[in-house]
């Protein structure tokens, strides 16, 4: 059955276009200040206010329609308030498509060496100078809101696994606490702010956590917690116990994921956005994702192979370029050679979320997952 259910309310709304098939799978589209998006979507991640190895002239050229970037990096270094005074991170990174910032709950738990987590937000070491830093619902949102991204983020904690079920239980209700402080700080118009989910892997948590953020009422929701070291069964079992109670009308962004065979199946729970820094990270140490898996580019095997990485790729490094060519590069540590495998693995998971959607449009999603998984190798 397709049904249509459009709305076309406050920015970052989200406007289901067709849900189709016997899977929560559904093509939508995200109004936001820079434009209405398509999804499911995969959104490249520019830590530091840039895409690595990339121009904002070849994201618009791959299709990329909302890029992410860090509160906690950009808070660091260079600061909020110089991107605020610069005309905001649009203007500074000109790019003129979406952006959506995370909240700093991550990295400050995955990278900064952590000092404290009290009611009132988290103390940390700077990973830069190791100067003693601050981050609370408060302070994210203000930051957030000096970045001026379209989408930004509540303040949460990203529970590490595995935790015990009662520091689960703790850390979601106080990440629950935190959401509604940072809606209360949250002042700018034309922004939307996200809530996070969390729950640990207790299905029970999960629930709570989705059920009191709804209840909260945010234009769109984060799946948090997950892609976090658990095994993907886990990981999907969190999704079919968190995604249903969300609202259809509203999108769904899980958090950090993720490799195809992880999309194809987060899609059929019905999520609709992605991040996540694999393809980039695995370009820059020479491996191209294919839709067969990976190929490590860099391999002595590709030293006289002049074809492309994937013949039926549209990328500007597959139309022009050989895997002999680039192997060279890589190995002779030439810049270039970065470049075209990250622009490879960017253009592959854009455009399979784009080959996603035209199926979920046409109704043949679950086929078009059972072909893909019977292909890929993780
Ligand atoms: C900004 N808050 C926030 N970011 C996250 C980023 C993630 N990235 C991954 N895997 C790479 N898992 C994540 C979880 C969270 C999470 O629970 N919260
Ligand atoms: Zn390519």
């Amino acid at each position: 059955t397709c049904a249509f259910a459009g709305q076309k309310k406050v920015l970052a709304a989200y406007e289901e276009a067709v849900k189709c098939g016997y899977s929560g799978a559904r093509a939508g589209r995200l109004h936001t200040p820079h434009g209405v998006f398509d999804t499911p979507m995969f959104m490249p991640v520019g830590t530091q206010a840039t895409v690595k190895a990339v121009s904002p002239r070849e994201l618009k050229e791959m299709g990329a329609q909302i890029i992410l970037s860090n509160t906690y990096h950009l808070y660091l270094r260079p600061g909020t308030e110089l991107v605020a005074e610069a005309g905001g991170l649009h203007r500074f990174m000109d790019w003129d498509g979406g952006i959506l910032t995370d909240s700093g709950g991550f990295q400050v738990f995955s990278l900064g060496p952590l000092r404290k987590i009290t009611e009132e937000g988290a103390a940390f070491r700077s990973h830069i100078d190791g100067s003693t830093q601050f981050l609370s619902p408060e302070i994210a949102i203000k930051a957030q809101m000096n970045l001026g991204a379209d989408i930004i983020m509540a303040f949460d904690e990203c529970i590490p696994y595995p935790a015990e079920y009662q520091y689960a239980k703790l850390s979601t209700e106080r990440t629950t606490r935190w959401a509604e402080r940072s809606q209360k700080a949250h002042t700018r118009s034309g922004q939307a702010l996200f809530a996070i989910v969390q729950g640990g892997m207790y299905q029970d948590l999960r629930r709570v956590s989705a059920n009191d953020l709804v209840s909260l009422d945010f234009p769109g929701y984060g799946i948090g917690g997950l892609s976090v070291g658990e095994p993907k069964p886990v990981m999907y079992e969190m999704l079919e116990q968190t995604v249903p109670l969300l609202p259809e009308n509203k999108p769904r962004y899980l958090m950090g994921v993720g490799t195809p065979d992880c999309l194809v199946e987060a899609v059929r729970y019905g999520i609709d956005m992605f991040d996540c820094v694999f393809p980039t990270r695995v370009a820059r140490n020479g491996t191209a994702m294919t839709k067969s898996g990976r190929l490590v580019v860099k391999n002595a095997a590709y030293a006289k192979d002049f074809l492309p990485i994937d013949e039926n790729c549209g990328c500007y490094a597959c139309q022009n370029f050989s895997r002999a060519y680039i192997r060279h590069l890589l190995k002779a540590d030439e810049i270039f050679g970065l470049r075209l495998t990250t622009i490879h693995n960017l253009y592959f998971l854009l455009d399979f979320t784009k080959k996603m959607r035209q199926a979920i449009l046409e109704d043949r999603f679950l086929s078009f997952r059972e072909e893909f998984l019977a292909q890929y190798c993780k």
